[in-house]
């Protein structure tokens, strides 16, 4: 299964990693890149076949992945449209509704979104999948065993639901990052060294993610159970509460949820 991903970026070389990791020949990866510097770095970094002809590049394979920028999808998509035939298209631009994708493709009916993760670089991504009804089984089960070699897939069977994909997973792993640079530095300010807090906040991050993916029970008992009554913990969460931290946060993700429905919006009105 040979695969051209239209962008080599952030999130084209985390799944081209994770592939590659997993054991897919570079030769059956191309990427179309505008960049030249982004284009030595992918060959230098993967191996794999890199070029900036957009022909070339789509007549390698029978599955696009559009992974450009959300803002530069339509240009795109109207220089791609002849050269498409039947293949099947995966998108993972945040936003963009499928029903725009395909008439800026001329009535494209081979579409897939897809929001994927970058810690698909590691596989251990995550990634919401929704098909256009005319894509059939066949395409279906190939996108999902692309992004499934390189995390964990579900599909949503409405397409708004995207939106939330975006906004927990796609978005989620700065909200971890933003979190484990707020540990770090509590810990610096605390006196340990750069390292230490680093590894403690990432062992920490690590060890309670595992027990509650391991676990039936609700976050809030897990959490309960590091609560001692009149104890340190009661204090930070009681001054977390004070802070209304987790409002905010649920706030940042509807930020994240409003600018997806709002870049499918405002992108799709556009005229192609
Ligand atoms: N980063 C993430 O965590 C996630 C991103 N996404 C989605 O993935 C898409 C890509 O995001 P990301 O990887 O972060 O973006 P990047 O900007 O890192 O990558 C996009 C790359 O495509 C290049 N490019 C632009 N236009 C073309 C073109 N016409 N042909 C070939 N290459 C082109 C860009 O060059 P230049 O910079 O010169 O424009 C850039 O190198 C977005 O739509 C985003 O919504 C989805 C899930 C998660
Ligand atoms: O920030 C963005 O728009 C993209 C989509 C999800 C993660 N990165």
């Amino acid at each position: 299964m040979n695969i051209t991903f239209i962008g080599g970026g952030n999130m084209a070389s985390a799944i081209i990693g994770g592939l590659i990791q997993n054991g897919s020949q570079p030769a059956s990866i191309c990427v179309v890149e505008i960049d030249a510097h982004a284009r030595e770095r992918l060959i230098r970094q993967f191996g794999i076949t890199v070029t900036e002809v957009l022909a070339d590049g789509i007549d390698a394979s029978d599955i696009i992945v559009f992974a450009i920028k959300p803002q530069q999808l339509q240009a795109l998509a109207v220089q791609a449209r002849q050269l498409l035939q039947n293949k099947l298209v995966i998108s993972i631009a945040a936003g963009i509704r499928t029903h725009h994708l395909s008439q800026w493709l001329d009535n494209h009916a081979r579409i897939i979104r897809a929001m994927p993760n970058t810690p698909a670089l590691i596989g251990k991504g995550m990634t919401g999948l929704y098909a256009q009804p005319t894509v059939d089984n066949l395409q279906k089960e190939q996108a999902a065993k692309i992004l499934g070699a390189v995390g964990t897939v579900l599909w949503v069977d409405e397409e708004i639901l995207l939106d939330a994909v975006t906004a927990i997973s796609g978005s989620g792993p700065a909200y971890v990052f933003y979190f484990l640079e707020a540990m770090q530095e509590a810990g610096v300010e605390l006196g340990l060294t750069a390292d230490i807090a680093r590894q403690l906040t990432l062992q920490t991050f690590l060890g309670a993610t595992d027990l509650a993916a391991q676990s039936d029970e609700a976050f809030n008992t897990l959490r309960s159970r590091v609560t001692s009554k009149g104890g340190t913990t009661e204090q930070a969460l009681l001054s977390l509460e004070q802070s209304a931290v987790k409002q905010a946060f649920k706030r940042a993700i509807r930020a994240s949820y409003d600018r997806s429905l709002e870049m499918g919006e405002i992108l799709g009105r556009t005229e192609s």
